[in-house]
């Protein structure tokens, strides 16, 4: 009779546990054509906890009206920002940044797999999965690159990781990272970002931060994304030594006809000109890699929306992408959450038969977070520090 379960091999008892992380992300189309954008809107939008309209009617909408009209219009949008060679930017920096963190976790002794997956479209969450199962993971974090939690993405993240487990007899041991937008690694990885474009740019007279939005029925029904949203900005501007009246808050990618979080970051930025306010640096703290979102509806039409009322000075501050501190803010946060799981130590592959035994490098083999601390990351990055004035520069 056949299992409703995913083969398995019969491992003999005593098989050594092994670690993996999965870095999660959003997902984005195979191609910049209407056919592919298509089917990843198609996939993206048929989730109910991204779209919480009754099903029947919003099925009807859905392929009735936006399916027919959407791919075309934003696949020439994906078109501006995808490139010849890496394709997808967001597609591009979470393999960077799961390919990073592999090699750091190597050379400071830990033998953990990394890999990474998207919600929508290509690489699964199923098939990397299955891949990391296959190479022998028996112990998987989840850390979904969206570090203030929502319903609409991080918990969707779960939903199909609890889905893949059902299709198993031997589910590997799972936690979750949910979120981590107060973690100092993160702040002051987006701190260093702002400080190094600062340097490299001058300090325009204001700081937007945007976040992509979410409906506001979304927050009035308890997630909790916009208050995390709004303590990393907080912190952020802590850290850099902002006083309030030089940065805003904003929401950006509004979807829909529904009222979503305020306020919107085009029509502040345009208030912003009109109001005399001529530099402005924008941040996207909520992405942590560049994508359609930062590059199309910042880079270009925020800019332009800045630029015609009035605005002089427009600079659009990179993602965290592969950024060093970045780096080692997900090292850090894969350490603490998988305190007390064992891990083997990692010893390179050996080319040639060994004449003696090698020591096994640091750590044994259970690691904790007072452990960490003690590895140090192959670049170790500084403390970032805020300028020692808030002076705007001379370009304002
Ligand atoms: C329909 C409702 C949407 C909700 C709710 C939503 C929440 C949400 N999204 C991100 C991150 C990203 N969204 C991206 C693209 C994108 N988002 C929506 C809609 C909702 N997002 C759409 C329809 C699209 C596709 C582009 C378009 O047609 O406009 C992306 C970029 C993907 C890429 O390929 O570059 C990201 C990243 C977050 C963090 C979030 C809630 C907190
Ligand atoms: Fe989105
Ligand atoms: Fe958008």
């Amino acid at each position: 009779m056949p299992s409703r379960f995913a083969p398995e091999p019969t491992l003999p008892a005593g098989q050594p546990e092994r670690l993996a992380v999965l870095l999660c992300n959003l997902g984005t189309p195979d191609a910049p054509t209407p056919s592919a954008v298509q089917r990843y809107l198609a996939e993206f939008l048929s989730d109910d906890r991204v779209v919480e309209i009754p099903k029947p009617v919003w099925k009807l909408i859905l392929h009735g009206v936006i399916l027919r009209k959407r791919p075309k219009e934003s696949a020439a949008k994906y078109a501006t920002v995808w490139d010849a060679e890496l394709g997808s930017p967001l597609l591009h920096w979470t393999r960077r940044q799961a390919e990073i963190l592999q090699e750091w976790m190597q050379g400071a002794g830990y033998d953990v797999l990394v890999g990474f997956a998207m919600r929508y479209g290509k690489p699964s969450i199923a098939k990397q999965l299955d891949a990391l199962k296959a190479q022998g993971a028996t112990r998987i974090l989840i850390l979904p690159l969206y570090p203030q939690y929502s319903g609409t993405t991080t918990a969707s993240v779960c939903d199909a990781v609890y889905d893949w487990a059902k299709t198993q007899r031997h589910i590997p041991e799972l936690r979750f990272v949910h979120r981590y937008h107060n973690d100092p690694g993160y702040i002051q990885a987006l701190a260093q970002r702002v400080v190094q474009h600062w340097q490299a740019h001058g300090m325009g007279r204001h700081l937007v931060m945007s976040f992509h939005g979410v409906p506001e029925r979304t927050r009035d029904l308890g997630d909790p994304y916009q208050s995390e949203c709004l303590e990393t900005a907080r912190l952020l501007a802590e850290c850099l030594g902002l006083p309030q009246e030089r940065f805003t808050v904003t929401f950006q990618s509004r979807f829909g006809k529904a009222k979503w979080l305020e306020p919107y970051t085009e029509p502040s930025l345009v208030a912003l000109a009109q109001a005399g306010i001529q530099g402005v640096d924008v941040i996207c703290p909520g992405f942590t890699s560049d994508c359609l979102e930062t590059l199309e509806e910042i880079g270009q039409e925020a800019r332009h929306a800045y630029l015609q009322a009035g605005g002089k000075q427009f600079h659009f501050i990179p993602c965290l992408n592969d950024t060093p501190h970045w780096i080692d803010a997900l090292r850090t946060l894969t350490l603490r959450h998988t305190a007390g799981w064992p891990v083997q130590p990692y010893t390179a592959p050996v080319q040639e038969p060994a004449a003696a035994p090698e020591p096994a490098p640091a750590p044994a083999a259970e690691h904790s977070a007072a452990a960490e601390t003690a590895q140090a990351a192959p670049t170790a990055p500084t403390v970032p520090a805020a300028p020692s004035s808030a002076q705007p520069s001379t370009e304002a």
